[in-house]
């Protein structure tokens, strides 16, 4: 028996209370998924490592793997619609809503094979989750530079059909948790347009059903997720890149209010779904 074992006594005692209590469970869920990122980070690099030898997009089917068995820890169930577009050998540009960093979920479980993704160079510095993602491939750009951020896009599409490669872009360029799309931004639309490949748009529907980290609450849920038709883009130019963001901003937004629950006054959504103890 040590001095320490009247307070981890407590702690036990006090944990349910603080699970239960809608402000705590909050917290401790976002902490326990950024631990999750972190120890599952570490693992998958030791596997990458093992398997490829170094960073390699190949690493992504590894990482995937890992990150698919986060959401039996949230309760989270996901549906698919038209997932099987995504998987057609060809180079294209996916882009898709970006609401919080519980995206990573959804992203994982519908990456085909060979898709690089689109980062905020922030993230590399992020200590073993920064390095699974550099080992996975995923391509990091300074935001606040702007030229260099899109020579870096421009890099990607030079490689994309040489490699047969997929690029994953979030074209809103931050998290949004409004009920609402972002005015997105122009590289995914350049970057299709260069290479001349389709944009194959998807949807995840809004999150606020069971999540809402302005109010604290974070219960399971679902999250519907919509694959759209690809966008040609064979014979477009510069010029067609305004139209095209358009059409896609359109399409994606019409989708998002059709598959989300839109929720009333009082934060729910008249749903049954209970916080996870
Ligand atoms: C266990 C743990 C596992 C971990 C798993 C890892 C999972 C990984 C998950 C990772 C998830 C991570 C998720 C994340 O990190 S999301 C955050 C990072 N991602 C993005 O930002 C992607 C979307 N952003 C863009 O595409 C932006 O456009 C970029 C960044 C390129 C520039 O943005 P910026 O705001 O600086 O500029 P702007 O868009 O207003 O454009 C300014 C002007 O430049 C023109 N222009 C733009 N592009 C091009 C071009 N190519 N050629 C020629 N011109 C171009 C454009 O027309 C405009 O001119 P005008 O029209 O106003 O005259
Ligand atoms: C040595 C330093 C150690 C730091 C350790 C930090 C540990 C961080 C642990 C878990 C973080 C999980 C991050 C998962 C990746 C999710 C990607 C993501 O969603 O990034 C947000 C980005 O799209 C947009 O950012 P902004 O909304 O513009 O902002």
């Amino acid at each position: 028996m040590t001095c320490l074992d009247p307070w981890v006594l407590l702690l036990l005692l006090l944990l349910p209370v603080l699970l239960l209590n809608r402000t705590t469970n909050f917290y401790f869920k976002i902490c326990f998924y950024c631990v999750l990122c972190v120890v599952f980070s570490v693992v998958a690099c030791v596997v990458c490592f093992l398997r490829h030898g170094g960073r390699t997009v190949r690493n992504m089917s590894i990482i995937k793997r890992f990150v698919r068995i986060f959401k039996y820890f949230y309760g989270l169930q996901l549906e698919m619609k038209g997932a099987e577009k995504l998987h057609e050998d060809k180079p294209c540009v996916i882009i898709s809503n970006h609401q919080s960093i519980l995206d990573m979920m959804g992203l994982m479980e519908i990456l085909p094979r060979n898709c690089i993704q689109i980062a905020k160079r922030e993230l590399l510095y992020t200590g073993p989750v920064g390095l699974i993602m550099y080992l996975g491939g995923v391509i990091f750009i300074n935001r606040k530079r702007t030229s260099t951020a899109m020579s870096a896009m421009e890099e990607v599409g030079n490689i994309l059909v040489q490699k047969n490669l997929k690029v994953w872009i979030y074209p809103e360029g931050t998290r949004n948790g409004s009920y609402d799309l972002l005015p997105f931004k122009k590289g995914a639309f350049y970057l299709a347009v260069q290479a001349q490949v389709p944009i194959i748009p998807v949807v995840y529907s809004s999150f606020s059903s069971f999540y809402q980290p302005e109010k604290k609450i974070f219960t399971s849920g679902k999250i519907k997720v919509e694959v759209l038709d690809p966008i040609k883009t064979e014979g477009m130019t510069v010029d067609d890149i305004p139209k095209l963001l358009e059409t896609c901003h359109s399409l994606m937004r019409e989708t998002f209010f059709r598959i989300s629950d839109k929720l009333n006054e009082k934060g729910t959504n008249g749903s049954t779904s209970q916080p996870v103890q």
